[in-house]
């Protein structure tokens, strides 16, 4: 490996342009807990560990660019999930933010439950023995054939978003000689603070029914009349990466008041609500995210005193987190290809994947931090910008961030919490392979989706 010194690259902070980044951090070399999984540490040769295997090694046996998933720390979260929330309460991961047959094994096995959003996310749900009636459905525009699928095979609840979702599935339940048991999902009004394209309970957006202008009253009225339907409770998930439970007590408050209105209407209590997923975790260490037990005392407090306010029986509640429990279990691993100084700006550092792993910084604008951990150095800190290599200039993976100013073709780097949407959103962008996902635990390694080929692209064209 070749250490070559920089020509003028920015080193300081006096000289730093305009950015994301806060001052650099006392120390380059520190792996910061908080967004680092839990086994992650460093040995005594300063080369990243994690569930006791060497960044260097892992790199050698898998290649790079490659996600390494800390298996301990993702059953550790599950059940810190579930244990927040206790025995009258479910938790729903979201299997958007990644799923694998392997994932829905320990989720089976530490008592959650699953909440899928297509057909394939079913399937692998189903296929790897996750029991039908622990899942549920949900999407926007499910297709007629996933609406039946999910039905015959028995899932615990469909989330309907739609008027026309209504009725479709009740067709379909009762073609079936089948009664499903639904949510409707509802729109409570709450802006989340968060990016506008991961916000969903505001008004102007394609997810749910409104709670304003009586519509999501006007669904329950029809919901409860359709004979293939059993209405369980009411759906609201008010967007993604939130680190303040506030819009969840409003949303609550405003599910409880419908809730209210649906038994004074038809004399019926619904017997569960759903508050969505949406907690967010830290990409950087500026980040400060609540802990599970604190959002699952929050929530039930709130819905607890409005039930008793309003006369009503407390519901059985659900939530859906993804992110926060697979995204801080994971980090990308990368080899720098190339080291780019350019002159009162920062240095580029070009790595051997980029936005067809992880597409987030490009399309949210999202923060992340990045170490160089095939080994320590003290060298002073430089402002780096970590690059892919894609044919975009948007093809960025950190926009700002700070490496040693030695790093070098060779070295490896690694970018923290990359659990949640970056595989589970990989693309083939350039015919880029998309990496495995490595489970790590105990000093052992077990590739759990494999990096694909180009034997695997070639087959897909057929023409
Ligand atoms: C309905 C629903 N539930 C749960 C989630 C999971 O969100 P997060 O991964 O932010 O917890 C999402 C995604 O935002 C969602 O749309
Ligand atoms: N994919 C988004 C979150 C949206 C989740 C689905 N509603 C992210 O990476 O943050």
């Amino acid at each position: 490996m070749s250490r070559s010194a920089h020509p003028a690259g920015p080193r300081h902070a006096d000289v730093l342009p305009e950015g994301h980044y806060s001052a650099p951090p006392s120390d380059l070399n520190r792996l910061d807990e908080k967004v680092w999984s839990r086994t992650v540490t460093r040995n005594d040769d300063g080369v990243l560990t994690v569930g006791g295997l060497t960044a260097t090694e892992l790199a050698e046996e898998f290649g790079t660019p490659a996600y390494f998933l800390d298996e301990a720390d993702f059953r550790a979260r599950c059940r810190a999930w579930a244990e927040a929330f206790g025995k009258d309460a479910d938790v729903f991961y979201a299997g958007k933010a990644f799923l694998s047959r392997a994932v829905v094994r320990w989720l089976e096995e530490e008592g959650l439950n699953l909440d899928v959003c297509s057909g394939g996310e079913l399937t692998t749900a189903l296929e790897a023995g996750m029991p039908a009636e622990r899942i549920a459905f949900h999407g926007n525009n499910k297709s007629a054939g996933e609406i039946e699928r999910a039905v015959r095979a028995g899932v615990g609840r469909i989330v309907l978003d739609s008027f026309q979702e209504i009725v479709r599935v009740a067709h379909i339940a009762q073609s079936l000689g089948k009664r499903q048991k639904v949510q409707i999902r509802v729109t409570v009004g709450v802006e989340a603070h968060t990016h506008e394209f991961i916000a969903t309970a505001h008004e102007d957006q394609k997810f749910g029914i409104a709670l304003a202008g009586g519509e999501a009253a006007e669904a329950v009225r029809r919901a409860l009349r359709l004979d293939g339907l059993e209405l369980i409770g009411i759906h609201s998930h008010i967007g993604s990466q939130i680190f303040d439970t506030s819009g969840f007590e409003v949303a609550a408050h405003r599910v409880v008041g419908l809730l209210k209105q649906v038994r004074d209407e038809h004399g019926v209590e619904l017997p569960e609500i759903d508050l969505g997923g949406g907690l967010g975790i830290a990409y950087t260490s500026d980040d400060d995210p609540r802990e599970p037990h604190e959002i699952a005392k929050a929530l039930s407090d709130i819905v607890t005193r409005e039930c008793e306010a309003a006369g009503l029986r407390t519901p059985r509640i659900s939530v859906e987190p993804g992110r926060a429990i697979v995204g801080p279990t994971a980090f990308t691993l990368y080899e720098v290809g190339t080291v780019k100084p350019l002159a009162g700006l920062r240095t580029y550092v070009s790595v051997d994947g980029g936005m067809s792993d992880n597409i987030r910084t490009a399309l949210y604008d999202a923060e992340y931090s990045v170490s160089l951990v095939s080994r320590t150095s003290d060298a002073e800190p430089m402002l780096s910008r970590v690059v892919g290599k894609h044919c975009e200039s948007g093809d960025i993976v950190v926009k700002d961030a700070f490496l040693p100013a030695d790093v070098a073709p060779g070295d490896l780097i690694a970018v923290p919490a990359t659990g949640a949407y970056c595989r589970s959103m990989a693309s083939n962008y350039n015919h880029a392979l998309r990496p495995p996902v490595v489970a790590v635990r105990d000093g052992e390694a077990r590739v759990i989706v494999r990096r694909e080929t180009e034997e695997d692209l070639l087959r897909l064209d057929v023409g």
